[in-house]
């Protein structure tokens, strides 16, 4: 049984930015990781062309900020390698291949009780902590829809987490599901490689560029966020026009109010919306030819 005030599940950029606060707060705490490394899903899990799309000073963690010399909107490998430097610097020591099976709050004695797997040694380990911090990943789950019939699919089928880059899709035809920025940006790296790509938009989503919500974010300090976003909007509809001819409907909420209020977030356009576009031009044309 070991006793901490704080266990913190997860050693990404949320775990990590925990640690290094409770750290400057002189209050002790262990980090549990159920991977063999830290920021597992940014080394493992993410595309070869991933970038944050938040500009440097939106995507530093507390106490350490990148170098005056890093680019604005930093590489995966430069985020990978400052999460690393960050975890260095701050002597976060995460127990690795630990993964945390059950947590229950004991409300008469005011502390969690949680029972974590030792992977690597078949063991089970039992904390008693008076704080928990989930920080295990907001998308660290596989989502993919039940599709019939997708069981005897005989061609491949991936969730994007195992996607890495285009390359091997030269001249294949490939269907994305989903529009949010993972499926955009997978269909603008397929189809920049050659592969004939679809993708599928259910639902009305904004679409905006990085600069676009940079400024948005540094305006949301100081004015309110309904005003911010009727200039985002404005924006997006002069930089993209209006997307609706092509398929792609704005919600009703403004992008800063959706994020805070649902968590979902605006697509930032990587260039797919500048193909869909071009796409559905050259359909409209065929069709009025035909
Ligand atoms: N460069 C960067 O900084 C990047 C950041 N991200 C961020 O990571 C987070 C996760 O992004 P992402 O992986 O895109 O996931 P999201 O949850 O944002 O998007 C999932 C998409 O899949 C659609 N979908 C789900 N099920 C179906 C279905 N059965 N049929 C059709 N469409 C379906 C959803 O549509 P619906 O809305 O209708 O549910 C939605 O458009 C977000 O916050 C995103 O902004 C992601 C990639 C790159
Ligand atoms: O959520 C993300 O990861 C994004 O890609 C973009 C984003 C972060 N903060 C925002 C606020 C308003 C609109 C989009 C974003």
């Amino acid at each position: 049984m070991e006793n901490v005030p704080v266990l913190i599940v997860g050693a990404g950029p949320a775990g990590l930015a925990t640690a290094t606060c409770l750290t400057h707060l002189s209050i002790p705490y262990v980090i549990v990781e159920r991977q063999d490394c830290n920021a597992s899903l940014w080394r493992n899990r993410a595309y070869d062309r991933l970038k944050p799309h938040l500009a440097k000073e939106f995507c530093e963690l507390p106490h350490m900020s990148y170098p005056a010399y890093a680019p604005t909107y930093i590489p995966k490998a430069m985020f990978v390698k400052y999460l690393d430097d960050y975890t260095t610097r701050f002597n976060i020591q995460p127990k690795y291949l630990t993964y945390v099976e059950s947590s229950t709050y004991d409300n008469g004695k005011k502390c969690w009780s949680i029972v974590a797997r030792d992977m690597a040694e078949g063991t089970t380990i039992n904390f008693i902590a008076k704080f928990l911090v989930v920080a295990s990943g907001e998308n660290s789950a596989e989502n993919i829809p039940v599709i019939p019939g997708l069981d005897s699919f005989p061609g491949e089928a991936i969730h994007s987490s195992r996607y890495k880059s285009g390359k091997s899709f030269f001249g294949k035809s490939v269907l994305v599901i989903g529009s949010g920025n993972s499926g955009m940006e997978i269909a603008y790296d397929l189809a920049t490689h050659g592969a004939n790509t679809l993708i599928v938009i259910r639902s009305p989503i904004h679409v905006m560029t990085k600069e676009v919500i940079r400024l948005g974010m540094t305006l949301a300090h100081h004015l309110p966020l309904n005003l911010v976003d009727s200039f985002l909007v404005m924006a997006a509809k002069f930089i993209f026009g209006y997307l609706s001819r092509h398929g792609i409907t704005m919600p009703k909420m403004g992008p800063m109010l959706l994020k805070t209020k649902t968590g979902r977030s605006a697509v930032i356009d990587v260039g797919t919306v500048g193909l869909i576009k071009k796409a559905s031009s050259k359909l409209k044309e065929a069709l009025v030819r035909s």
